[in-house]
């Protein structure tokens, strides 16, 4: 039978598992990673106190430095220079403003209204008076959005109502005398109005302060003087009783302005502030290689959990430590009395913290998709750290000259500049700190800080189009989705520890997203192997009548070498076999004989490039997720986190199993029973020894009634007593399924497999129990001999072959020979052998032989036979 249509026969068993089912099955994973992230967190406390508490640690330095009275001279606003502050709020028409005073001359009120008139688009007067007003009024309450003239009674109050409105206000006029002959006679009253002075006399305040380098400073003057003359003359030639042309007299006069201060936060806030996130950044990329480097990804994996759950755990993980994180940094910063906090929206903080440490950890995924070692993942990690640290050093300094320069700047430099910072999260985290930065640092004089709306105004000068907060926000959320995507783009097709890795294209891939199944590959004929027990298996794995548990279908594996064809790596070359439900197979091989690749495929880590494995009735290529369902794995490198006990890794998995609630307490005691652990259950494994720790692994690989386990090499480090009982153990669990062990221990093999497979060169080289091995490969007995030196090995090859002629080589290294010669060699040549070798080493002076010893042919004979012959 074609192996399609035995394929298809098998297919035919799958169970079709309900949607409920399967969600149900992703949020019980998903619950079991988060079970185990909080315990992790929790019991490694140190760590996770060092990173929660890393903004606090910063800040407080931020606070020390702010206290140095290096720093704190530098704090308080120093009115420079008496001078009307620039209006920087053109976008919203305020810039036509004059502050004119006082408000009690009708000649005034007359000639501004002139000006209100005349100006294009024509201005509102308003009357402020900071007795009915207040002290700081709300300028879109008193004055509307549009800009006009704000009359005051006097320069006191103008001073006030800059102070409460620093930057809006163009500039101001302050009108001292007003010449007699200028006025109408309903004016008389006016208190400017002087009977010996033919001169107007006013004050003109400008304001040609800058809040910020990225404020372009207009100096209004001129058009406030001319727009004033003009006024003048209108007024003179419309109204006046005069002809005279009064003679003008203009000052300047001073005016408080808020010179931008600068402050430890303004200075050093965007360094400090991102140093918590930061540290948290590092941790999490060691936390995720740690999982990789370990293996405990792929072991998780293996025995069933969800991937996507995986990557889904550590994002609500990574959420909740960044929600902790964002609200300690910002009550940390309140509680030092900072105003970047105090006088900020908490919500606008909130999203700025959250947003810029949630696009780290999205880098952080993304970085160690390409690394493997913890140690990569620090060092990396720090470079970022330190080049970040020395980028917001540059931005807190020289941030607003910087942005400046970028944005009012179109050169091709520039422009480039913008796009490469554009996709680097710093950047924009230090722009919206210093967007905060510029409305906090006046909040103590304005009580005004960085609200919610502020996100969207323009905080520079008309015509420069330096992006709005908010579009920082928006960057970070952005650049939090496109690492997020590419992580998971580059985590599929980096291949990882294990060596598996999807095609670039994967996610074109209908079979990806689980819409059709994928096309299996066969390779055409099935060989002919040298081995007739090989070839026998070979067929029976592929005939109609094969009913076993396991049913491996010409598998194959072939790492592909990008550049040389003649380089790749066939790893695996038609593999068929079948094994029956309570059957041990021991499957050996040399290193770089292809198991690990054949386990790989066989617990859906590595994809075959032909062939399929068919378990109870499921596709490892098609269903891995049934496949696993049924599958416990003891891999090579145990999948134990140190800060969990023994008893609660036996709970998670015996969950994640789906042993029943009912049943799960006597299943996790039995497994705990069964690795001889009951007085160390509940200490965290940190404090196992290395046997203690492959004795929870096997446990692990026995609970939940599995219907296939592997075993690679389990018994690694233990001592001989904790071997053999794990042997019992084994031999026990075996009778309700199928075992594949696959152990570099001879003596293991030979004593637990029901059958025996030696792989070589990634074929299979052997199929049979041990005796049947042994009495094919071996040659009977075999005799070892250590020499003394390596220069006697010629001198005892030859005394073997002549004494022994029929003997043969089996293996030979450093100092150890090791022959092998048939079981019916006639008795007098024994003898003889026998004598003549006790003869030489009788003398210890002079033989070269220092040990020697005969036995019966061991697997180990029979293995180093089987490395040595080509296959097919
Ligand atoms: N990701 C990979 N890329 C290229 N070649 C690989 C990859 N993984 C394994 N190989 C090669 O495939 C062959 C089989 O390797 P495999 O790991 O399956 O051997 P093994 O029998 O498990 O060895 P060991 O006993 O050392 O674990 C080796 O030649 C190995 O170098």
């Amino acid at each position: 039978m074609s192996t399609e249509r035995l394929l298809s026969k098998h297919y035919e068993k799958e169970d079709v598992i309900g949607v409920k089912e399967k969600i149900q099955r992703e949020f019980l994973h998903l619950k079991l990673l988060m079970k185990k992230n909080v315990k992790v967190s929790v019991r490694s406390w140190v760590s996770s106190v060092i990173e929660l508490s890393s903004p606090i640690f910063f800040i407080l330095i931020l606070l020390i430095i702010s206290k140095s009275p290096a720093i704190t001279n530098n704090t308080t606003p120093v009115i420079q220079s008496i001078n009307i502050p620039q209006c920087i709020a053109n976008a919203e028409d305020r810039c036509f403003n004059l502050i004119v005073s006082p408000s009690n001359s009708p000649t005034v009120l007359d000639l501004m209204k002139v000006i209100a008139e005349s100006n294009d688009p024509p201005l509102q007067i308003y009357q402020y008076s900071p007795e009915t007003t207040g002290i700081l009024p709300d300028l879109n309450m008193t004055m509307g959005l549009k800009g006009g003239i704000i009359m005051v009674p006097s320069t006191a109050a103008a001073f006030d109502f800059v102070k409460a409105h620093p930057n809006v206000t163009m500039g101001g006029i302050e009108f001292k005398t007003i010449p007699r002959n200028f006025t109408t006679y309903t004016h008389k009253q006016d208190p400017l109005v002087t009977t010996d002075n033919i001169v107007f006399n006013y004050n003109l305040l400008t304001n040609t302060s800058c809040p910020n380098f990225m404020i372009k400073c207009v100096d209004n003057s001129m058009s406030i003087t001319m727009a004033l003359q003009n006024a003048i003359n209108i007024y003179q030639s419309k109204r006046l009783v005069l002809s005279n042309t009064p003679s003008i007299n203009v000052t300047t006069g001073t005016f408080p302005v808020y010179q931008p201060t600068s402050n430890a936060v303004t200075t050093y806030g965007c360094l400090f502030f991102y140093c918590g996130p930061m540290i948290s950044f590092i941790f999490l990329m060691y936390k995720i290689t740690y999982e990789k480097e370990k293996k405990l990804k792929t072991g998780m994996i293996m025995m069933g959990l969800s991937g996507k759950m995986y990557w889904v755990s550590w994002f609500f993980t990574c959420f909740i430590i960044n929600v902790i994180i964002t609200n300690i940094t910002i009550a940390t910063g309140a509680a030092s009395k900072f105003e970047f906090f105090l006088s900020t929206n908490f919500f606008v903080n909130f999203f700025l913290f959250f947003l810029f440490t949630l696009s780290m950890y999205q880098l952080g995924f993304l970085i160690s998709s390409f690394i493997q070692t913890t140690k990569a993942a620090i060092g990396i990690g720090m470079t970022i750290f330190i080049v970040g640290s020395i980028l917001q050093l540059i931005f807190s300094l020289l941030g607003p000259l910087i942005f400046q320069i970028l944005y009012e700047t179109d050169s091709k430099y520039a422009r480039a500049a913008r796009i490469i910072l554009s996709a680097i999260p710093m950047y924009h985290f230090s722009k919206a700190v210093t967007d905060i930065n510029s409305i906090a640092q006046t909040y103590q004089f304005t009580g005004v800080g960085f609200k919610w709306s502020d996100l969207t105004i323009n905080l520079a000068t008309p015509g420069v189009d330096i992006p709005q907060t908010a579009a920082s926000l928006y960057s970070l959320f952005i650049l939090s989705i496109v690492f997020s995507i590419l992580a998971w783009y580059f985590e599929q097709v980096i291949p990882g520890n294990d060596g598996s890795s999807a095609p670039p294209y994967f996610f074109i891939l209908p079979s990806y997203w689980g819409v059709t199944k994928k096309k299996i590959k066969h390779l055409p004929n099935i060989p002919q192997f040298q081995d007739p027990d090989v070839n026998n298996a070979v067929n029976y794995a592929h005939s109609d009548s094969n009913h076993s548990s396991v049913v491996i279908q010409g598998l194959s594996k072939t790492y592909k070498n990008l550049f040389n064809s003649k380089k790749d790596v066939h790893a695996v070359k038609f593999l068929s076999l079948s094994v029956e439900k309570g059957t041990l197979l021991g499957f050996l091989g040399a290193n770089g004989a292809g198991k690990s690749t054949t386990i790989g495929i066989l617990t859906g880590l590595i994809e075959p490039t032909y062939g399929d494995a068919i378990i109870h009735g499921h596709s490892v290529v098609n269903n891995i997720s049934e496949v696993r369902k049924i599958t416990n794995v003891c891999p090579q490198h145990d999948i134990l986190w140190p800060e969990l006990t023994a008893y609660e890794h036996f709970a998670l998995f015996a969950e994640l199993k789906g042993v029943p609630a009912k049943q799960r307490e006597a299943a996790i005691q039995n497994a705990i029973k069964s690795v001889k652990l009951t007085s160390v259950a509940h200490n965290q494994i940190s404090t196992y020894s290395g046997g203690m720790k492959r004795r929870v692994s096997v446990a692990i690989a026995c609970i939940g009634s599995p219907k296939i386990i592997f075993l690679d090499e389990p018994t690694t480090g233990m001592d001989s007593q904790s071997r053999r009982h794990i042997w019992n153990l084994i031999k026990e669990i075996k009778k309700n399924c199928v075992v594949i062990l696959t152990t570099h221990l001879m003596e293991e093999a030979d004593i637990l497999a029901d059958r025996i497979v030696i792989m070589a060169n990634g074929v299979m080289a052997c199929n049979g129990n041990s005796l049947q091995l042994k009495n094919k490969f071996g040659e009977g007995y075999s005799i070892s001999i250590v020499v003394k030196r390596p220069e006697c090995i010629p001198e005892v090859k030859d005394m073997i072959f002549r004494a022994l002629p029929a003997s043969k080589l089996l293996s030979e290294s450093a100092d150890l020979l090791n022959f092998g010669f048939p079981i019916n060699t006639p008795q007098d040549i024994l003898v003889n052998f026998f004598k003549s070798i006790e003869e030489i080493t009788l003398n210890q002076q002079t033989s070269p032989i220092r040990d020697w010893s005969v036995s019966h042919t061991t697997l180990e004979d029979v293995f180093l036979s089987v490395a040595k012959l080509k296959h097919l």
